[in-house]
């Protein structure tokens, strides 16, 4: 890829992990919310994505996308996910077609799909003997408003994938962090995402040619209830890292070679 890639919400932990594993493998157009503490090693400007004349100026000159800038919390309240995450990523859209923009790629959510996790199921479907999988090509079941806003970044992706063409991915990202699992949490390690993996899938997302798509973006984990099939079949996935090898904060297992 020659041109720019735009990555929005560059200062949170997903972008981190982005640039962390993929630093110099593409030319950042980075996009920051309120001023870096440091100055970045790459081209970055300061913006709203709900402001049109700041997703302009963001877009200009990229060929693909990765747009992560939103409300992230899973208890954001309406008037936040409408207007950071349902509004900003239209908005993003809407610039990506303008600029001529070929890949967009969406940090979608497990919270799409949250109320999959029924008192019937849960913490059964947790655990790494239960066959329970959700693989993409069921319909969204948000449990909360952000996963309602996550859901609907799907279907703008959708629209704009049918209508004018653009390559869309949408990763419905599972929990993102640092360096081992969550700790007491069966919940986090079935869908835990290493910072590693985390780039891979991006860069994954960045490569592959597709038209549109819903992959789940967990690393390899044993216990899990999301397939990453789709993310390995479209995308050439290969995650690296499993939350069954941890104990707490250490690692007890490497990866199979
Ligand atoms: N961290 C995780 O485990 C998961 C994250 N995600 C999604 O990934 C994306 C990134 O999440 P994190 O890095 O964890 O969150 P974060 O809060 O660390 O980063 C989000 C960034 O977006 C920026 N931002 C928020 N509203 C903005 C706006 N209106 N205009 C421009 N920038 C704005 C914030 O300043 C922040 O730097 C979010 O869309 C989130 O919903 C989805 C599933 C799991
Ligand atoms: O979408 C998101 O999901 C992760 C994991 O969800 P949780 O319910 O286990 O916390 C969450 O940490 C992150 O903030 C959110 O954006």
């Amino acid at each position: 890829m020659d041109d720019p890639v735009l990555l929005t919400g560059a200062g949170g932990a997903v972008g981190a992990a982005i640039l962390e594993g993929l630093e110099d493998a593409y030319e950042w157009k980075l996009m920051f919310h309120s001023p870096p503490a440091e100055e970045p090693d790459h081209e970055y400007l300061v913006g709203d994505v709900s402001s049109e004349g700041d997703v302009a100026a963001a877009m200009d000159g990229v060929s693909a996308v990765i747009h992560l800038a939103g409300d992230p919390r899973p208890e954001a309240p309406w008037d936040s996910v409408l207007e950071n995450n349902i509004d900003g990523t239209q908005k993003m859209y809407e610039a990506a077609v303008d600029e001529g923009v070929e890949k967009f790629v969406f940090a979608s959510s497990n919270h799409a799909v949250g109320s999959f996790e029924t008192d019937e199921r849960t913490p059964e479907m947790y655990r790494p003997d239960d066959q329970y999988r959700l693989d993409g090509t069921e319909l969204p079941r948000p449990g909360n408003l952000y996963g309602v806003s996550k859901a609907t970044g799907e279907v703008l992706g959708r629209y704009y994938h049918d209508q004018y063409g653009l390559s869309v991915c949408n990763i419905r990202i599972g929990n993102l962090t640092r360096g081992h699992p969550p700790i007491d949490y069966e919940r986090g390690q079935a869908m835990w995402l290493s910072y590693r993996d985390c780039a891979h899938i991006h860069d994954c997302a960045l490569q592959a040619d597709y038209e549109y798509e819903i992959v789940y973006g967990i690393s390899d984990n044993d216990r899990k209830y999301y397939s990453i099939e789709r993310a390995k079949e479209a995308l050439g996935y290969d995650p690296q890292d499993n939350s069954a090898h941890f104990d707490g904060e250490e690692r007890v297992a490497e990866p199979e070679p």
